[in-house]
């Protein structure tokens, strides 16, 4: 009895960080895992209840969707601490956030799901948690869509200090389209600065929220997580499933893994899945055989059985991610079940060429760009070649951000370092004539790399993406905000092309901005610069607004006469000549001079709408002529002039690899 005693003190100290209601909870958790389960356990990893035999009425699937920043994976990896789920290192932060770059930046870029039993401090009965984890930033929203759709609640987490961003606003209303539960919760109340009276009346003048059902808690130091878990048990609800019917499963994410090939997440809505079992895929018919099924809590845990209502991985004999398509329906071979409704596939936004730095290192980018393609179904994939930077790769990327993180893990997990050509998006071309539909096999083509658009004679017009832009400016001086700040963000909007839909004050410190904005003007710096006007405090989100018709131009960047692909870019007609004069300008610092004139043309079609020359070397060739004839004189450079007349006919203005990278890079 006393070497229990001893073992349970131990025990008891080494939760010692967390608060005594936690501390307790996770306590009880040890004692039962001790005593009650006839589980195998694994090494820092211990299960408590049989995951099958927790009933559909006690399981909670429940995802956590905030702003940028706002706590999500600190919470998490609480809730995870708190359950006992899994004992963390000291000195690993952040179990959910995997990938490097997501601990580097403190950005969540792939979701990941995890499993929790918890006993309810209030009917003492065993819960199953299964928390899906979403990543916070606009270009993976993606992410959040397919996992609400296997919730059927959400935590609704904002940070007590900067209150509701863009991204909070966007979620909300993602959440509540979903018809999920809100769960309203305040973090960082532990900062000193926070302000939970302010942002708890913001919560409730936009989204209706009673002030009295909002928690308040701090994910870092653990307070009110178990009061969160309480309310999770009793307000949410549980999932409406059906485990005597034939088996439903809503695949929601998929990762690779070396040895083990793809790995599917699936939520089981009806019937079961376990090994040895054939499924089908409603979207592309195949069949699989089932190798092993389990929980991921976060590290798989396998089981021998998935169970309605459940959330787990299954292994199965599928090659490629590609064939995991997020939002599609499994079904056990001849039980055709409906699907689920309303998935779409995931569509890139932008575009980039890459490129290896050293021609000699393409080998090695291709297998590593290949290897992260497995593990990032969202990126598309094509051949390039250019004529400056040889052969390369055309990828498509679901936002800007995805784009920098695919380029950073390429450099940091393959130590492949690229060339990237200047982001673009995805252009929609009618055509015209009966003949050119013919070849193309459609009236309307979608253009992704402007050297591809067709002659401008057979087009009927153009369309371009356009996104609703929603951002959020805080400010302390309502005088000066409305003077300067306020039209410096009006005046960027404007710039960018812009159509303003709404302005209005979200309190008396915080006021909301409404733009509808062609996609090509944010892709590049509209972040950068909307935050610089704001220093850092303005909050930007966007959702897609379909495609516009609108006036278009492709510029073509001409050296001596001669088309650079590379340069050639699509824009708006308004700005055409305002891009082709900074480009030919950006050109003459970068091209070398040569022992000819250069010139720089950009023409939109044969119009030259701006022009640049690059002076050549001049030769002295009258230098040896001492007096003498002056007809003599007029021969020699009549015969230099001639000379370099030919050598610009003949010679070829090449761009130097690294003049392009500058390009680039400016
Ligand atoms: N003081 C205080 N800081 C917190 C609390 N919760 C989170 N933080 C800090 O806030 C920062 C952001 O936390 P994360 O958990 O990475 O935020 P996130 O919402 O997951 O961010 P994304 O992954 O980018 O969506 C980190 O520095 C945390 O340590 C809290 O309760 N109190």
């Amino acid at each position: 009895m006393l070497k229990h005693a001893q073992k349970f003190q131990i025990i008891f100290l080494k939760y010692k960080r967390l608060p005594l209601d936690s501390r307790y909870n996770t306590f009880l958790n040890n004692l039962i895992i001790r005593f009650k389960s006839d589980e195998k356990k694994k090494k820092d990893d211990i299960v408590f209840y049989k995951y099958e035999d927790i009933p559909i009425s006690n399981i909670r699937n429940f995802s956590i969707i905030a702003h940028v920043d706002h706590g999500k994976s600190t919470l998490a990896d609480r809730l995870l601490e708190i359950t006992g789920t899994l004992n963390l290192e000291p000195d690993r932060k952040q179990v959910l956030d995997r990938l490097q770059v997501e601990r580097e930046r403190g950005i969540t870029v792939k979701a990941v799901t995890a499993s929790l039993q918890y006993i309810s401090k209030k009917n003492k009965q065993i819960y199953l948690l299964n928390l899906v984890d979403t990543p916070g930033h606009v270009d993976f929203s993606n992410e959040v869509i397919r996992s609400l759709t296997a919730c059927q609640s959400v935590i609704l987490l904002v940070d007590a200090k900067e209150g509701v961003q863009a991204q909070t606003f966007a979620n909300f209303y993602l959440a509540f389209v979903n018809n999920l539960i809100i769960i309203p919760v305040l973090n960082k109340v532990d900062l000193k600065n926070a302000n939970t009276q302010m942002v708890g009346k913001q919560l409730s003048n936009l989204f209706e929220i009673e002030e009295k059902d909002i928690l308040k808690i701090s994910a870092k130091l653990g307070t009110g997580i178990i009061e969160l878990l309480e309310r999770i048990v009793s307000i949410a609800p549980a999932p409406p499933s059906e485990r005597n019917a034939p088996l439903k499963a809503l695949l929601f994410d998929s990762w690779f893994e070396k040895y083990r090939g793809v790995i599917i997440l699936l939520y089981i809505q009806d019937g079961e899945i376990k090994k040895g079992d054939i499924i089908c895929s409603h979207h592309t018919g195949a069949s699989y055989t089932v190798n092993n099924v389990g929980i991921v809590r976060p590290n798989e845990y396998e089981t021998d059985v998935l169970k309605g209502g459940q959330i787990g991985y299954v292994t199965c004999n599928m090659q490629s991610v590609k064939e995991a398509r997020i939002g599609d329906t499994f079904y056990h071979k001849g039980h055709f079940v409906e699907p689920f409704p309303g998935f779409k596939p995931l569509r890139p936004m932008v575009f980039s060429g890459i490129y290896p730095i050293e021609s000699s290192q393409y080998v090695a980018l291709r297998s590593a760009i290949d290897k992260l393609t497995l593990t990032d179904s969202a990126v598309t994939l094509a051949t390039e070649t250019s004529p400056a930077l040889g052969h390369g790769w055309r990828l498509g990327f679901l936002g800007l951000l995805h784009l920098e993180v695919f380029n950073q893990r390429l450099d940091q997990e393959y130590g492949a370092q690229t060339i990237m050509t200047a982001p673009s998006v995805t252009y929609k071309v009618r055509i015209i004539g009966e003949k050119n539909i013919k070849k193309y096999r459609t009236d309307e083509l979608e253009i992704s790399n402007p050297v591809h658009l067709p002659d401008v004679k057979i087009i009927k017009e153009m369309l371009e993406p356009t996104i609703t832009g929603t951002i959020i400016a805080p400010f302390s001086d309502p005088v000066c905000f409305l003077a300067e700040y306020l039209s410096k963000i009006v005046s960027l909007c404007a710039e960018r092309r812009g159509e303003e839909k709404s302005v209005s004050f979200l309190d008396e410190s915080r006021v909301i901005i409404q733009y509808i904005l062609p996609l090509n003007e944010i892709v590049i710096d509209f972040h950068d610069k909307l935050k610089n006007i704001s220093s850092g405090f303005a909050s930007f989100d966007y959702e897609n607004n379909g495609y516009v018709i609108s006036d278009l131009v492709k510029i073509d960047l001409l050296l001596n006469g001669e088309v650079v692909e590379e340069l050639c870019s699509i824009v708006h007609r308004s700005k055409a000549r305002k891009f082709g004069h900074e480009l030919c300008e950006k050109l003459t610092e970068i091209i070398p001079r040569k022992q000819f004139k250069i010139a720089i043309q950009a023409a939109i079609g044969t119009k030259i709408i701006a022009r640049e020359n690059i002076k050549p070397y001049r030769k002295d060739v009258t230098q040896n002529l001492y007096g003498g004839d002056a007809t003599r004189r007029y021969k020699l450079l009549h015969r230099q002039a001639e000379g370099k007349r030919k050598m610009r006919m003949i010679g070829k203005v090449e761009i130097p690899r690294d003049a392009f990278i500058k390009l680039l890079k400016t």
